[in-house]
C-alpha cells in the first residue's frame, strides 16, 4: 500500500507550532520494512495517538523518535527525526544528550524493582552525575507531583518501588521518565496492563501532562485514543494511513481502511 503519508496529514496542522518531526522515516528488521516512509509532525503541549492492528509498526515507530533502535542488532533505521530542527540520526550530534530529550514509558511498569521509590525517581539524574540531595529532593517531589503519585508516597519515599501498585508503578516510571527532564514524552501502550481505576489515573495523568510536553502515545484502545488525544495516526502493514485530528479522524475518516478500522471491522 502505497498512500503518500504528506497528503492525508490533516492541513491545520501543517500550520501549527511543532515540537518533533519525522521525515520519511523506514525501519527495517533483517531487510524486512516494519514501518514504511513515514512523515509525522507531532505538536506541542498535545498529545498524539499511534493506532493501528497488531503488528502494523506503532512500537517500531515509538522506538525510532529516542533513538531505542540503535540497541537492536537487526533494525536499520532510514529518514530524519527531528527534535527542535536537531536530526536525532544526524551523525553531528551527541546521540546521547539529544536522547534524554525523548522520555519513555513502557507498556509494563519496569521500576528498578531493588531500588526505593526516591532511588527510581533519582536513578537517571545520579546517572548524569547530579549529586546535591537538595536538588534531588526537589526533582523527586516536581516530578512525582507532575505524575500526580506525590500526595500517595510523599511520606514512604524510602519504600520499595515494587511494594506500589501496578498503577502507581506505572506513574512512578512516569515520574521517573520526567525527572531527566525530557521535552517529548513517548508512551507505550501505558495502561495496558493495568486495570480501568489505575487507568483512568494514567489518562488523567497525560491530560495534565500535555500542558507541559508533546507526548506520542501508542494504544489498541480506540476509546483511549479518544478520550487523550488531540492528533491520531492510524497505521497499517507498516503504512501512516491517514493522520488527522482525533475527532475528525474517527468522526469522518478520509481513508476507507482507517473508517473500517475505526468501525470496528478488523483488528
Ligand atoms: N526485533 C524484531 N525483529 C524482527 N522483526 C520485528 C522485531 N520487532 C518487531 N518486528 C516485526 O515488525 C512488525 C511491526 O511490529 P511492531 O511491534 O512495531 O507492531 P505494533 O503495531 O506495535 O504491534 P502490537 O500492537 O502487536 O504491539 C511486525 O511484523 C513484527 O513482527
Amino acid at each position: 500500500m502505497t498512500t503518500s503519508n504528506l497528503t492525508n496529514i490533516d492541513s491545520k496542522s501543517i500550520e501549527s507550532k511543532y515540537k518533533m518531526i519525522t521525515e520519511n522515516v523506514t525501519v527495517s528488521y533483517d531487510g524486512i520494512e516494519a514501518v514504511k516512509n513515514v512523515t509525522m509532525k507531532f505538536k506541542e503541549k498535545s498529545v498524539t495517538a499511534l493506532i493501528g492492528p497488531s503488528g502494523c509498526g506503532k512500537t517500531t515507530f515509538l522506538r525510532c523518535l529516542n533513538r531505542m533502535h540503535d540497541m537492536t542488532k537487526n533494525a536499520k533505521v532510514t529518514g530524519k527525526v527531528m527534535i527542535d530542527d536537531i536530526d536525532l540520526y544526524s551523525k553531528d550530534i551527541d546521540p546521547i544528550y539529544h536522547r534524554r530529550k525523548v522520555g519513555m514509558v513502557f507498556q509494563k511498569p519496569n521500576p528498578f524493582p531493588t531500588m526505593s521509590i526516591y532511588d527510581n525517581v533519582t536513578a537517571g539524574l545520579r546517572l548524569n552525575g547530579v549529586r546535591d540531595k537538595r536538588i534531588l529532593d526537589e526533582i523527586v517531589e516536581d516530578s512525582l507531583k507532575m505524575a500526580y503519585l506525590w500526595d500517595e508516597v510523599k511520606n514512604d519515599l524510602k519504600k520499595s518501588a515494587i511494594e506500589l501498585s501496578g498503577g502507581q508503578q506505572q506513574r512512578l516510571c512516569i515520574a521517573r521518565a520526567l525527572a531527566i527532564q525530557p521535552e517529548v514524552l513517548l508512551m507505550d501502550e501505558p495502561a495496558s496492563a493495568l486495570d480501568p481505576i489505575a487507568t483512568q489515573k494514567i489518562e488523567e495523568t497525560i491530560t495534565e501532562l500535555k500542558k507541559d510536553y508533546a507526548i506520542i502515545i501508542v494504544t489498541h484502545n480506540m476509546q483511549q485514543a479518544i478520550r487523550v488525544s488531540d492528533y491520531t495516526g492510524f497505521m497499517y502493514l507498516g503504512d501512516l494511513i491517514e493522520f488527522r485530528e482525533t475527532k475528525k479522524l474517527f468522526t469522518d475518516p478520509k481513508d476507507e481502511l482507517t473508517a473500517k478500522y475505526v468501525q470496528g471491522h478488523f483488528g
